[in-house]
């Protein structure tokens, strides 16, 4: 896909992953904004990335909502401005989720590691319905390791020698690693059902091989 001129909207852009993968669109001449202005200034949206998130395991409803509710509500809300069959452009819908939505390895985060798992299961059955390629949508899921943004200050500090041990062992992403896997699933046209997985050991991989809509 080429991303002149195209709409983007990227939820928790301030700072982080969402503000480098907002950089990285801005770089390949797409335009980031607001949801509100997307319809009103550039007539429609092509590019939605769910990836507001937090870590806090005291507050499980809060978490729950912006990790799982907000990614299923951007989701919705995407869908019906990028739906060709309702006027939409059709786009991709980028989710962004953890390797604790795959596999589970610390104890100290069941709510977190929970939430994550439904943002891939969420994605991989939107990315398998049969009705998205008329609709000219494609979904995938990024799942990056620890990465070094500030959400890696969060409730780990409940445990820090037990998150000491286990980032010693995977290692910590470069936010460029991560951006660089983002905007593969992108830009590829044919990518529909990635699942990516990232981490500082192994780079970027696929989890679950991404199929094309066309075949679909
Ligand atoms: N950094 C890491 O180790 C990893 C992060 N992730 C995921 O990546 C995503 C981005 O996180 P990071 O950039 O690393 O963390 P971060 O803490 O730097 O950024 C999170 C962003 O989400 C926004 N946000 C939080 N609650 C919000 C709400 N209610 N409404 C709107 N925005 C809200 C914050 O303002 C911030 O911009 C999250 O979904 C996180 O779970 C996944 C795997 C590893
Ligand atoms: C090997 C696990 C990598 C998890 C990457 C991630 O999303 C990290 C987020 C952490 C930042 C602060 C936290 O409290 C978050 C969760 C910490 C551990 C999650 C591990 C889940 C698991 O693999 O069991």
């Amino acid at each position: 896909m080429s991303l002149a001129g195209k709409v983007a909207f990227v939820t928790g852009a301030a700072q982080g992953l969402g503000k480098a993968f907002s950089e990285a669109l801005l770089k390949k001449g797409a335009k980031v904004e607001a949801f509100e202005t997307v319809i009103s200034c550039f007539g429609g949206l092509d590019i939605m990335v769910n990836n507001a998130g937090i870590a806090n395991e005291h507050n499980y409803a809060l978490m729950v909502n912006i990790n799982l509710t907000g990614v299923i509500t951007g989701t919705n809300m995407a869908i019906d401005l990028m739906n060709r069959e309702k006027g939409g452009r059709g786009g991709v819908i980028v989710n962004i989720a953890s390797t604790a939505g795959i596999t589970p390895e610390a104890y100290f985060a069941p709510i977190y590691t929970g939430t994550k798992h439904g943002v891939v299961g969420f994605t991989r059955c939107w990315s398998m319905n049969p009705y998205i390629a008329k609709m000219g949508l494609r979904f995938a899921c990024l799942c990056p390791a620890f990465t070094d943004t500030q959400i890696l200050c969060s409730t780990i500090t409940d445990y820090p020698e037990d998150a000491q041990k286990i980032i010693q062992q995977v290692g910590i992403n470069k936010v460029e690693t991560v951006t660089e896997g983002f905007m593969q699933l992108v830009e590829d046209n044919q990518c529909n059902g990635a699942v990516m997985v990232i981490t500082a050991q192994n780079g970027i991989q696929y989890h679950r091989k991404p199929h094309g809509i066309s075949r679909m």
